[in-house]
C-alpha cells in the first residue's frame, strides 16, 4: 500500500511550509517543499543563462536537474543554495517557470518519489489537484494578501533584507495573479480539500487544527 500523503496548497505567505514543517515533524513524515523545485530551476536557469520563458531549455533541466536534499539544506550542482533560492527574486522566476506545461511535467516524478513509508506531508499549489489526487487529506490554506505581505515583510526584515511593505503586497498581488490564473494546474483548491483562512490564526492554532483532521482520519496509525 502506498504510504499515506497530506497536501497542503495556497497562496505566497499563507504559512504552508510553516505547517508542513510543523506537521511532519511531529508526525516524524516525509516533507515535500515542491516550491523549492521551481525555485532551483529557476535559480539553475540564471546560472545556465536560460531565458526563462524557453520551455523546450527549461524542461531539459528540469530532467537532469542536479539537486540534493541533505536534511534542511539543498545542494544544487555541488553549490550550496538553501537560502540564496529564498528570496522574492527567484520565487517570481520559480511562478514564471511554473507556468510551462512541459516544465510541469518533467518535474511530476521526482515530486511523486517523495511518497516514502512512513508517510509524507506535500507543499504547493497543485499537490491536492495534480500530484497526490488520491491523498487522504487535502488542505487548502489561505489570508488575506495584506496579512501575507505583513508576513512576509517580517520574516524578510528578521533576515536583516531591505524590504518596503507596499512593494511586497504588489509582489504577493503579481505571483497570486500568475499562479491562479495559468493555464495548467492553476492554484485552485481541490474539490475535498479543507479550506483554512489563516488571517486570524495563529501558527499554533492551524496546526491543532490539521491535527484534528489527521486523529479523524486515523492517519497516524
Ligand atoms: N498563522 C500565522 N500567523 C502569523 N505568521 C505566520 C503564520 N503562518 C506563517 N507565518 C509566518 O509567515 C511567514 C511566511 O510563512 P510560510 O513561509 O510558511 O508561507 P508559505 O505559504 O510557505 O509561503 P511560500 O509559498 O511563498 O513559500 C513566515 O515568517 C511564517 O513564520
Ligand atoms: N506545486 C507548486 C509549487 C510552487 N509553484 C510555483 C508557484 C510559486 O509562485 C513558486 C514558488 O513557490 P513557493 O516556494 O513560494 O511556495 O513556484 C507551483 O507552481 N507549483
Amino acid at each position: 500500500m502506498n504510504a499515506p500523503v497530506i497536501t497542503v496548497d495556497g497562496p505566497s505567505g499563507s504559512g504552508k511550509g510553516t505547517l508542513c514543517a510543523l506537521l511532519a515533524k511531529q508526525l516524524g513524515w516525509n516533507l515535500l517543499d515542491s516550491g523549492a523545485l521551481y525555485r532551483l530551476l529557476a535559480f539553475a536557469a540564471g546560472n545556465h543563462g536560460i531565458d526563462l520563458t524557453n520551455e523546450e531549455s527549461l524542461k531539459q533541466l528540469a530532467a537532469h536537474l542536479d539537486v540534493q536534499f541533505i536534511d534542511k539544506r539543498i545542494v544544487l550542482e555541488g553549490e550550496e543554495v538553501t537560502d540564496a533560492i529564498r528570496n522574492e527574486q527567484v520565487g517570481a522566476g520559480a511562478s514564471m517557470v511554473a507556468s510551462l506545461p512541459a516544465v510541469r511535467e518533467a518535474l511530476l516524478q521526482r515530486q511523486r518519489a517523495f511518497q516514502e513509508a512512513p508517510g509524507l506531508v506535500a507543499d504547493g499549489r497543485d499537490m491536492g489537484t495534480v500530484v497526490f489526487p488520491d491523498a487522504p487529506l487535502k488542505v487548502f490554506l489561505t489570508a488575506s494578501a495584506e496579512e501575507r505581505a505583513r508576513r512576509r515583510y517580517l520574516q524578510l526584515k528578521a533576515k536583516g533584507d531591505d524590504v518596503n511593505l507596499a512593494s511586497l503586497l504588489d509582489e504577493i498581488r503579481a505571483r497570486d495573479e500568475r499562479d491562479t490564473q495559468r493555464a495548467v494546474a492553476p492554484l485552485k483548491p481541490a474539490a475535498d480539500a479543507i479550506l483554512l483562512d489563516s488571517t486570524e490564526l495563529s501558527i499554533e492554532q492551524v496546526l491543532e487544527r490539521i491535527l484534528r483532521e489527521v486523529a479523524d482520519r486515523d492517519l497516524a496509525g
